[in-house]
């Protein structure tokens, strides 16, 4: 790597450096929503000796304030924000750890409502608690309110790292953000590597110029539920009328059930998955990227994205046609959807809609074409890179 880059992406080539992204039973490394990691002499078991792994830290005051969302919804989002990540892995939740560091602030009771609201999303999806740590920090005090005129003990405190555990269903295949995997099959090889490079996985799968990209599930509603509450923190007032942006930002659906399907429809034609976190903005390119961390060389694709408003929740429309905002830019920007973004090949994608429809899948939609050259945004380039914890 030439360059040093900014941001999140900094830090990840620091890692990089420090930390080989290659082992004997890891398939898939970092650089995408899960690892692949695999058990000794497992080959005869195909891709049920898979496991899919993924982390993410819920902090407060990054990821979430105390003064609007409640103990359940904490312990809700904490934990569905790594269940979306199996889930654009196509892999069904199975364990999962947490680390809980608290502060003064969490008594016995906000912990049982922490944990009820967790555990019903765990036995919602049959996974099990498996580990985890606690730790206490004492809460960062200063002698003025903050910017946001906020509490001065509000600063510091809550964090809540979970790492989620999946399998792979029988005839369902790993979805990947892109052909790292067939690559990383290659180098694996070239280098002695003992791998099972006749897994039905996606090995050679690559994306091309004119596959169509695709999502599920609604974007800028969480968004929309964010600018409501940071504004008023007041939860209540702001689910009158935005019931579904409130909602959406507090209490996220991980989409497991269209993960899987995708997972299926896969064997017949290649996809590329990821779950929309940081809003599409950001995420499209990470999804075009021909591999981040090993193979970064490499020129990414680009697409022409096309938004269109009949395709977005109502309540997006109404907040932004009342302040002067575009919808589609809103929506595009979004962030914390917790959706999935795909491409499939053009000559699949007939099938994937037909797919769709009969199961029913809710908010599908294309969103434009891969291209050669940048990522447009209903005919413009974008002017913003979305959003980054780090810059
Ligand atoms: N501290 C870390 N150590 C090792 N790998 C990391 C670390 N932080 C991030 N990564 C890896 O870098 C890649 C990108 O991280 P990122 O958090 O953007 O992915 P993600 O979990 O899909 O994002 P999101 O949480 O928004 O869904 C992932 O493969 C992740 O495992
Ligand atoms: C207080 C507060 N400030 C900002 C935000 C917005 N925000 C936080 S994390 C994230 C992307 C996904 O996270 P990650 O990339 O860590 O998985 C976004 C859009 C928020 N929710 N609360
Ligand atoms: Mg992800």
């Amino acid at each position: 790597m030439s360059e040093k880059r900014s941001g999140e992406d900094g830090i990840l080539d620091l890692i990089a450096k420090y930390f080989p992204n290659r082992h004997p039973h890891m398939l898939l490394g970092r650089g995408d929503d899960c690892a692949l990691m695999t058990v000794p002499q497992a080959a005869a078991l195909g891709n049920s000796a898979l496991f899919a792994v993924t982390s993410d830290i819920f902090a407060e005051n990054a990821h979430f304030r105390t003064s609007y969302f409640t103990a359940s919804d904490i312990g809700h989002k904490a934990l569905a924000v790594n269940i979306s990540d199996l889930a654009s892995n196509g892999a069904k939740p199975c364990a999962f750890s947490f680390n809980l560091t608290l502060t003064e602030r969490q008594d016995h009771a906000w912990l049982e409502e922490c944990f009820q609201s967790m555990a019903d999303l765990a036995n919602r999806y049959d996974m099990v608690l498996c580990g985890g740590d606690l730790t206490k920090v004492p809460l960062t005090r200063t002698k003025e309110k903050t910017q946001e005129g906020l509490d001065p003990l509000t600063l510091g405190g809550l964090n809540i790292g979970i790492t989620a555990w999946g399998t792979y269903e029988h005839g369902g295949v790993p979805l990947m953000r892109h052909r790292a995997y067939a690559k990383n099959l290659a180098a694996e090889k070239n280098a002695g590597r003992s791998v099972q490079a006749d897994r039905p996985v996606q090995a050679g799968a690559c994306m091309r110029e004119g596959d169509i990209l695709f999502r599920i599930g609604e974007i800028g509603l969480a968004r929309l539920g964010l600018f409501l509450l940071e504004e008023t923190q007041d939860k209540a007032k702001c689910a009158e009328k935005y019931p579904h942006a409130v909602n959406a930002h507090l209490r996220p659906s991980p989409l497991v059930r269209e993960g899987l399907l995708l997972s299926r429809f896969a064997k017949e034609f290649p996809l590329f998955v990821m779950d929309i976190s940081d809003g599409l903005m950001r995420d499209i390119p990470r999804l075009l990227a021909r591999q981040g961390l090993v193979f970064a060389d490499e020129k990414a694709f680009g697409a022409d994205i096309v938004l269109t408003e009949d395709t977005l929740s109502s309540e997006v429309r109404e907040y932004c046609g009342k302040n002067g905002l575009d919808p589609c830019l809103f929506a595009y920007k979004g962030g914390e959807d917790y959706g999935l973004a795909g491409v499939c090949a053009k000559e699949g994608f007939p099938a994937l809609q037909a797919f769709c429809k009969k199961h029913a899948v809710e908010h599908f939609h294309a969103l434009g074409a891969v291209t050669n050259g940048a990522v447009t945004f209903n005919r413009q380039i974008a002017e913003e890179a979305g959003f980054d914890h780090f810059q």
